[in-house]
């Protein structure tokens, strides 16, 4: 038997970190999970056990990624502090030539405080089981003068449930058919959305502290238009807005409005893709008793169903 060894990549995963932003009046906030991952020239590490080429995953991956909790400029940031990340670690090593961060954001909102309901300095709650999500690829395969930033991001977990506004009719029919067509139903998912920016060109910092965006045709978007965490706001509320107004004639349509709008409203995103997961709230047939919970606008008791549910996805792209 002969076999080879084709993919590898290691790091560290699971990582909590906190971080306070001071500053004179009002104080910033990230919970981040983060998970550090480097490719390069390591085969040998697990073919001939030589860790020579092993950039332990302690003593680098973990303690770099405390170093840039605290001294990175872009900590609130999880996009481009997982690009600033992800450049260190393909510059630093020779032998790495791509550095995979994900960044998965807890909601922290601020608390709303006196009579005008103002948000208060230095007091938070969370707001939301949902996350935002970050996947950072920074590449140097083309050289350590070519790093090119992959971004995809996104949300994971967002629960939502409309009790009307939602059918389901005109579907295929044949012999295994036993589905009611509904003019009225609920509508629940757990939405996970990504969306994918347009790849960008970065250069290796001179400084560790800094790091320069620089797109294909020289611009600089380090200030605001290559804005992460305005795309991830825009997305969210899209995403719930079409959500609650469309008259939903099937997960599928409102997907695509959905996906549609995140396009329309942020040039930088490529594509989207969301996968929605139609958790199903059946109503209890009554009928034994006389009680009508069956006719759409009658449905009041429903079995809320774990499993199995539904599962539509789609990616929309930018033509
Ligand atoms: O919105 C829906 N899309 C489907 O594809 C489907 N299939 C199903 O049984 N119910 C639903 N609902």
């Amino acid at each position: 038997m002969s076999s080879e060894l084709t993919a590898a990549r290691y790091g560290k995963d699971k990582i909590r970190v906190f971080r306070v932003v001071r500053e004179a009046n009002i104080q910033h906030i990230v919970e981040y999970n983060v998970t550090s991952l480097l490719e390069g020239d390591v085969s040998t590490s697990y073919t001939e056990a030589d860790n020579s080429v092993v950039v332990a995953t302690d003593s680098s991956v973990y303690r770099h990624l405390l170093y840039f909790a605290k001294t990175s400029p872009h900590i609130l940031d999880p996009e481009k502090f997982a690009l600033h990340l992800g450049t260190f670690f393909v510059s630093k090593y020779a032998h790495i030539h791509k550095a995979f961060i994900t960044i998965e954001q807890l909601r922290w909102t601020r608390i709303s405080v006196g009579a005008d309901g103002h948000e208060h300095p230095y007091s938070f709650y969370r707001d939301g089981d949902d996350k935002r999500i970050t996947k950072v690829e920074v590449d140097a395969s083309a050289g350590k003068d070519k790093l090119v930033g992959k971004v995809t991001s996104g949300i994971a977990d967002l629960l939502v449930l409309k009790t009307s506004g939602s059918s389901f009719e005109n579907f295929f029919k044949d012999e295994y058919t036993t589905l009611v067509p509904v003019n009225d139903r609920i509508f629940s998912t757990s939405v996970d959305l990504s969306y994918t920016f347009s790849p960008v060109q970065l250069s290796s910092p001179k400084d560790d502290r800094k790091l320069e965006f620089v797109v294909p045709d020289g611009t600089d978007l380090s200030g605001g238009a290559w804005d992460g965490i305005g795309v991830a706001e825009r997305a969210r509320k899209v995403t719930l807005e079409v959500f609650a107004t469309d008259e939903s004639a099937s997960v599928q349509a409102t997907l695509y409005k959905m996906a549609r709008k995140v396009i329309a409203e942020n040039p930088h995103i490529a594509s989207v893709t969301y996968a929605l997961p139609n958790k199903h709230y059946l109503p209890i047939d009554m009928s034994y008793i006389g009680i009508d919970n069956m006719t759409p606008a009658k449905a009041e008791v429903f079995m809320p169903v774990s499993a199995p549910s539904g599962l539509i996805t789609a990616t929309i792209s930018r033509k």
